[in-house]
């Protein structure tokens, strides 16, 4: 069995006012104390399983959870239980059994949760949701996290039913994607208990310190994780599982930037978060231009809020470089101080984080990620590129013509068997394409003495664009062959974004000369610096004009 399922976070200032919601209608209170279990090397939670033992009321329920097929859904296993004891030879014969006779620890009690949780059902055009709104805690030996979530899930009907309902409660109470299950959560604390747990048991007097690290690793920055694509994959369903990792990337820092865990109590969102749901961004834009024209057009409404999100996270990101990486660095060099700190950014990245504009754009985003719309037939009656539309009509294969004006009625001939794909067109498309992306940087760059600072600007973003868009083809690509190139490409990368950072920072410091003289100072090093650096990226990309072909 599986379900389909989508939890925001409710942040503390909306709690009274979505309670007050849920109310208006009968709504069914129930109690829930759930324990989950776990070996002491997190076997289950390694398999991206997660086994629990729950009181629901009265009654008791095992249950075995693992992720499905999207974001979405995941795979469950639910059975009543006369007590709390776990039956692990219910699993016997089904398709997790491999997994669990694998396991070779013993089960023990992880961590736990207690909650409160309030349902009530909706229903939208599209279907039934069944909506449960969770407060309550998650321990894990001596930690608590509070437990704060609203979560839809699909009862009938089709999954924009969710969307549909998330989206009204969402924009009115300013919730939070939060891609987390509490199992996920529950785990995460566990591990900080015995890292916390292994820093108390070192004797010194940087206790402190490593506490804080521990800590401060709950909620790390998420970075880019590798995607794994088949040559028999279409286009649409590699854009699909692409799309999914940079979602799943921009959401997490998001949710780390609003601050989902830590209200109030705690600052976890840095810098770093900012940089790396950038990152995110960006990657989904490459992965856009890189199946351009194979599925079908990304929608408007998608491609503006990407350029406002990103461009108001930009100007924090702007001001981090020049506080945490340029002025630093030109200090080290000798400038005197600016009593001056650069203006502050419109928004800063918590309230954009959270906000309901960019937080409305990420469930756009994920609905559309689930099924991404193949190409629309050319005029010819082609599907575009790889676009195949499962649902469309198979094309005609002899077409009756005949009489001057031509029939008044043409009928179709649809043959028995469709044509078989080519089981390696996908890869074939994305070497074509990226061997092309790499002519034209190469072309570009090994002219880059004579450009000017816009066309340098491009030429660094269709860098980028090719960089991250090798690593999305790089599981059907020759690897020996892409790891020679992917040095050269990042060498060219860490060059051209240093300039761009040196850019910025030459306007701020412009900007301020009249004020405080000390400013020439940096102009002086930061236009030395740009000189070396310039001659520095023009050998880097002779060296990837210079590189083996790693398409073929
Ligand atoms: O009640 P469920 O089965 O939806 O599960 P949950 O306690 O909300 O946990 P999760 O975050 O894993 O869906």
């Amino acid at each position: 069995m599986s379900e389909q399922e989508l939890k925001l976070h409710v942040p503390a200032a909306s709690r009274p006012a979505v309670l007050r919601e849920i109310k208006q209608r009968e709504a069914t209170r129930i109690r829930l104390h759930a324990m989950y279990f776990d070996t002491p090397e997190r076997e289950l939670a390694r398999a991206r399983i997660a086994i629990r033992l729950r009181q629901e009321g009265r009654d008791w329920v095992q249950t075995l959870k693992m992720p499905g097929i999207n974001a979405i859904t995941r795979i469950e296993l639910n059975h009543p239980r006369p007590g709390p004891v776990l039956d692990l030879s219910v699993y016997a014969g089904t398709e997790v059994e491999a997994a669990l006779v694998a396991v070779k620890g013993e089960l023990g009690l992880r961590y736990e949760t207690d909650v409160q949780r309030l349902l009530r059902k909706v229903r939208t055009r599209y279907g039934t949701v069944e909506l449960a709104y969770d407060t309550g805690i998650l321990r894990a030996g001596a930690l608590e996290l509070p437990i704060s979530e609203l979560e839809f899930e699909l009862v009938s009907g089709r999954p924009a039913a969710i969307f549909a309902a998330a989206r009204g409660w969402q924009q009115r109470h300013a919730l939070v994607l939060d891609p987390r299950s509490k199992s996920e959560r529950g785990d995460a604390l566990a591990q900080l208990a015995q890292r916390l747990a292994d820093a108390d048991a070192i004797p010194g007097d940087d206790l402190e310190t490593r506490r804080a690290q521990a800590i401060a690793q709950f909620w790390a920055p998420r970075g880019a994780a590798a995607v794994k694509l088949r040559e028999d994959m279409t286009a649409p369903q590699a854009m699909a599982r692409i799309a999914a990792e940079c979602l799943d990337q921009i959401a997490r820092n998001a949710s780390v930037l609003a601050e989902v865990d830590t209200e109030d109590v705690y600052r976890a969102g840095n810098s770093e978060h900012v940089h790396q749901l950038r990152v995110g961004v960006r990657r989904l834009r490459s992965a856009w231009k890189l199946f351009d024209g194979w599925i079908a057009p990304i929608p408007a409404s998608l491609l503006e809020g990407v350029r406002t999100h990103f461009g108001a996270f930009g100007a924090n990101r702007d001001q981090d470089v020049l506080n945490e990486t340029v002025a630093p660095a030109l200090m080290r060099a000798g400038m005197p101080v600016i009593p001056m700190e650069a203006a502050p950014p419109e928004q800063d990245a918590r309230s954009i984080a959270g906000g309901k504009a960019f937080q409305g754009w990420l469930l756009d985003l994920l609905e559309w990620s689930l099924d991404v719309p193949a190409a629309p037939p050319a005029s010819d009656g082609q599907p575009v590129a790889n676009g195949t539309p499962s649902d469309a009509a198979p094309e005609p294969a002899i077409r009756l013509e005949g009489g001057v004006a031509g029939p008044s009625v043409r009928p179709t001939i649809i043959p028995m068997l469709a044509p078989e794909p080519d089981p390696q067109r996908l890869r074939k498309q994305l070497a074509r394409r990226l061997h092309r992306w790499h002519s034209k940087v190469a072309d570009q760059g090994t002219q880059f003495a004579a450009l000017d600072i816009p066309a340098r600007h491009e030429l660094r973003k269709r860098g980028k664009r090719l960089r991250y868009s090798l690593a999305f083809a790089e599981s059907l690509l020759p690897a020996a062959r892409l790891r020679g190139y992917r040095k050269l490409l990042s060498r060219v990368q860490d060059i051209l974004g240093e300039i761009n950072d040196l850019a910025v920072a030459k306007d701020y410091y412009e900007s301020c000369t009249a004020t405080h003289p000390q400013a020439w100072f940096a102009l002086g090093w930061i236009s030395a610096r740009l000189q070396e650096l310039a001659e520095d990226a023009q050998r880097a990309f002779d060296d990837l004009a210079a590189s083996k072909p790693f398409w073929k």
